[in-house]
């Protein structure tokens, strides 16, 4: 029987050698995220770039935002639907759901709500989705630090494509020309305080049955689900609960803990799709940290800070070079633009 320990580690890479290395070490972190992609579809970073004090003061600004009453919060809604994607959402908005546009699936899933509160915010100049923030006076600062972690993660993920385009030999100038950043997104995450038995038990493995997993419990942090666009950057405390899927098989997972100044880098679909699925989109979900069993009392509360980044929306995804050949591995789907592949995954997100 397959256990979680049959689910291959996420490999840690030292992205330094990348971003100052000379040609030979470049294009060999270039195989290990493309080996990593491969195999799970995450990676660690170590040396990454982003200072760990900027990253601190990340997550210092979202514990004063989201310590902030309900009704300030509420000055920055986010606003109903899902093509607007930016300000605060308050817990049990929205329902992450996994290739589910069935409506009435849609409403099964949002009975068991995830228990968590954000605030999303994009590219500052980008005019299709304003940002949409709180007062100045309700949190002086707080606009300006984010505009500047945004650009420290447009920066790496425009690093990390480089890294990607060298994998797969994509000719110059690469992937980077593709992700203007109108669409990439900031997001700050909280999950509150639970006690362990109201939340959804990440530490057993049942295949293929969510509803064992949730059992009798009313919350789950965030439920398992792929991410939409082509990369996730994820930031978290040292709290714990994240895990991620096995690829080969459903319902089995194993935990992505927090390591120390490392940013965990991932997959997501339309990366994999583009990739003609070299690289894995693998569904990952947040539960009861493993050091918390079900009987001890409260979780704490758990902050992450994940930045996503998509393909502009005109860019056509169609197998990259490298990805497929006539002989043995033709290309698997459509072209389909990226505009039209977000919108369809949006729209499952909220009700609308
Ligand atoms: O909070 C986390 O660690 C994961 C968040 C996540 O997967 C998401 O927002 O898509
Ligand atoms: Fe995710």
């Amino acid at each position: 029987m397959t256990t979680p320990k049959d689910i291959p580690p996420i490999p840690i890479v030292d992205f330094g050698a990348f971003l100052h290395g000379n040609e030979e070490e470049r294009a060999d972190v270039a195989r290990q995220i493309d080996d990593a992609f491969r195999n799970t579809g995450f990676v660690y970073l170590k040396n990454h770039g982003v200072e760990k004090e900027v990253v601190d003061k990340c997550f210092e600004w979202s514990k004063k935002f989201f310590a902030l009453p309900m009704e300030t919060k509420m000055l920055a809604p986010h606003p109903p639907g899902g093509s607007h994607h930016r300000g605060y959402s308050a817990p049990g908005v929205e329902k992450v759901s996994q290739h589910e546009y069935d409506a009435d699936e849609l409403k099964k899933l949002r009975e068991i709500p995830d228990f968590k509160e954000s605030f999303e915010s994009g590219n500052p100049t980008d005019t299709s989705q304003p940002n949409i923030w709180p007062p100045d006076t309700s949190l002086p600062g707080l606009r300006p630090f984010l505009e500047s972690f945004f650009t420290h993660c447009k920066t790496l993920t425009h690093s990390i494509l480089s890294a990607l385009s060298l994998a797969l030999r994509v000719p110059s100038p690469g992937l980077s020309p593709t992700h203007s950043a109108s669409l990439f997104q900031l997001r700050l995450l909280h999950y509150p305080a639970i006690h362990a038995s109201e939340l959804a038990n990440n530490q057993t493995n049942d295949l293929n049955d969510d509803s064992k997993r949730i059992g009798r419990a009313r919350r789950s942090r965030i439920n398992a689900h792929s991410d939409f666009g082509t990369l996730t950057l994820l930031f978290q405390d040292r709290v714990g609960g994240l895990e991620i899927g096995a690829p080969d098989t459903p319902g089995l997972f194993r935990p992505a803990p927090p390591i120390e100044g490392t940013v965990l880098v991932n997959v997501g679909d339309l990366l994999a799709r583009w990739s003609n699925d070299r690289w894995r989109s693998t569904v990952h979900r947040v539960g009861l940290p493993p050091a918390i069993s079900r009987r001890e009392g409260m979780v704490p509360d758990r902050y992450s800070i994940p930045f996503f980044a998509t393909a502009d929306m005109e860019t056509v995804i169609d197998a990259l070079p490298g990805c497929w050949d006539e002989a043995g591995n033709p290309k698997r789907y459509e072209p389909v633009t990226a505009w039209g592949y977000v919108q369809m995954r949006m729209a499952a997100l909220y009700n609308s």
